[in-house]
Parts: structure tokens; sequence; C-alpha cells
């Protein structure tokens, strides 16, 4: 983010959406506080993993709003006019969602205070925010319903979920066996995740499991896929790849993990966490649910014999 010299416009600050109708002399004073900043495209503005105090007012250009992961499919586009971090910027705290520049875009920054110290002497630029964030629970209501209705990611860690997964075992399955391709099955158990989660708190939880998602999937070929299959329970499919190799792949992931002993989170460094793995190679005819119940007996056999570790 660049800071760029930004000639003062008053007529273009009252037409702003937030601005409408506030008094000249209030809008006056906003303007000394201002900063103009140029975003690069593909600058991420805001992120869950920084606090922002700051309120982004589009000039020209172009933000996309990206829910749980950067690799999801935008929600929605911030275009000029508009502004972006309301939320966080009103409760100070972490944002809930990324924001990125798609294009080369100047945005005005105004520190969370400065707004502040504003709202005693214009109930009008109070009312505009209210009806900024009104704007946004509705269009966060409306995303709601339309991921629940065709569902495939899991938010939290940007995987595919569950119900994804039994789609692309029907594609993967059909092709391998077509072609005559093992295909196998690696299914990863947190360990002691209730623990984890008692000792550093749920939130620090949701940390680890974006760490393991996050370290896992960057190992993985394009044609692998792995889903969040339930709360600390992760399936990776691995097409053309038979149970000597899975089992190599396996470790080396679970290798990876064992290695990261703390991380970085907004919540400060955080233990790391282990993985037990167990691995199922497909049988014919093999339907989803036979693989994953081998693959889940290997997975229990691998936690009796002492977690952290991989069996099948
Ligand atoms: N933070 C967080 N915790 C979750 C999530 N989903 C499930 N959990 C927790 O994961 C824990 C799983 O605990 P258990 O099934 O007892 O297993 P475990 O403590 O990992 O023990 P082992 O699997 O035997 O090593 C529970 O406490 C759940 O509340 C989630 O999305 N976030």
């Amino acid at each position: 983010m660049k800071h760029v010299h930004w000639q003062e416009d008053l007529a273009l600050l009252s037409r702003l959406r937030l601005f409408q109708n506030v008094t000249a002399n209030c809008l006056a004073q906003l303007l000394k506080e201002f900063r103009a900043c140029d975003l690069e495209a593909g600058e991420v503005v805001l992120s869950p993993f920084n606090r922002n105090q700051h309120l982004y007012l589009v000039v020209s250009g172009r933000l996309k709003v990206y829910l749980g992961s950067l690799d999801n499919n935008p929600v929605s586009t911030i275009e000029a006019g508009e502004c972006a971090g309301e939320i966080s910027f009103i409760d100070n705290d972490h944002p809930s969602a990324y924001v990125v520049a798609s294009e080369p875009t100047t945005a005005l920054r105004l520190h969370r205070q400065s707004l502040v110290n504003l709202f005693q002497q214009s109930p009008q630029l109070m009312q505009n925010l209210l009806e900024v964030l009104c704007e946004r629970v509705r269009q966060g209501n409306r995303i709601i319903l339309d991921t629940e209705q065709n569902a495939k990611i899991d938010t939290l860690t940007g995987l595919f979920n569950r119900r994804w997964l039994e789609q692309i075992y029907q594609r993967e399955s059909t092709r391998c066996a077509f072609n005559e391709q093992p295909l196998s099955m690696l299914m990863l158990d947190v360990d002691h995740f209730k623990a984890y989660n008692d000792r550093h708190g749920h939130l620090a939880g949701d940390y680890a499991l974006c760490l393991v998602s996050h370290t896992l999937r960057n190992q993985l070929r394009p044609k692998d896929s792995m889903a969040r299959y339930g709360g600390e329970e992760f399936v990776i499919l691995l097409p053309e790849i038979n149970g000597d190799e899975a089992r190599s792949i396996g470790e080396r992931l679970r290798v990876s993990l064992e290695q990261i002993s703390s991380f970085y989170s907004p919540l400060g460094v955080l233990p790391g966490v282990t993985v037990s793995i167990g691995m199922a190679e497909m049988q014919q005819p093999d339907s989803l649910q036979g693989l994953i119940a081998r693959a889940d007996n290997a997975l229990y056999q691998a936690k009796h014999d002492g977690r952290n570790r991989l069996n099948g």
C-alpha cells in the first residue's frame, strides 16, 4: 500500500454514500484526516489475520471480498464510492473476510478515532454508517442462503467439505477404474484436539485446523483432493497412487506437521499439532463408504498404537 498525495476534493467526498447529506463543515474536518493510498492489483487490504482500525473508501478501482480463503470465489465486489472494513472498523476486531484489490485502486483511509470523534457532531454520519452496515448484514444473509444451498466449501479452512467428497469420489474412482489405475485415501485426525481446545481455547483450535489444511494442501498435486470430513478430521484422495506410494506420501505429510512445533496466529504464537493417519487403497468394487470405513479402521489403529503415526 503506497501513500499518495490526494488533492482534497469536498465534492467527491459528499457524493460518497457514507457522507450523503453530511454538513460541509463536518466533511471539511474529515478531509484533513484522510490519507490516500494506491493499491496494486492483488494487494490484500484486509485479512482476518490482521486487526483493522481503518475504513477504506474506494475512489477509483475495485475491491473483491473473499470468505474463508483467498482460494475461494469472491462473494462480492466493492466499487468506487463504496467502503470496506466498516464492521471491523466499528467493533475494532479482526475483519471477517479478506478484501483484495482486483485492479489498481485508489482508496481513502481513515482511522477509526477520527470518525468516532465526528459522530457526536453529525447524527447523519452515524445514520449513513448504520445504513451501510445494514446493507452488509442483508448481503451476508443472502450469501449464507446461497452457500447453504450449494455448499461445497468449508468456510473455516477453505477446503471442500464432505458433500463435495461424494461427488469427486464418483468422478475419480470411475476414471481410475476405467484407466486401470489405483486410487488411495488418507484419513487424518488431529491428535488430542479436545485437550488443545481446552488448553488454548476454541479459536486457537480453529487456527490449528487452518494450519493443518494450509500445510498439507500445499504439498499435494493439483489432481489430489483434500476435504474437511468432520470437525478435526480430513480426507485426502490420491488418484493414480497405490498403497505403497500413499503410505510414503502420508508419512511425509505427517512429518511436515510434526516439525511445526509452533506457529504464528492472530492470538499470538501457538503450539503445532500432530495427526494420526489411516490409509486405504481402493479395491474393486469399492463405494466411498467402503473405502472410508477401511481408512477409518486404519486410523483407529493408528490412534490406538500411540497417535502421530500412519497405519494401513
Ligand atoms: N476449535 C475447534 N474444535 C473443533 C472443531 N470441530 C471439532 N472440534 C473439537 O475437536 C475435539 C475432538 O475431540 P475428540 O473426538 O475427543 O478427539 P481428540 O481429543 O482429538 O482425541 P484423539 O482423536 O483420540 O487424539 C472436540 O473437542 C471438538 O469440540 C472446530 O471446528 N474447531
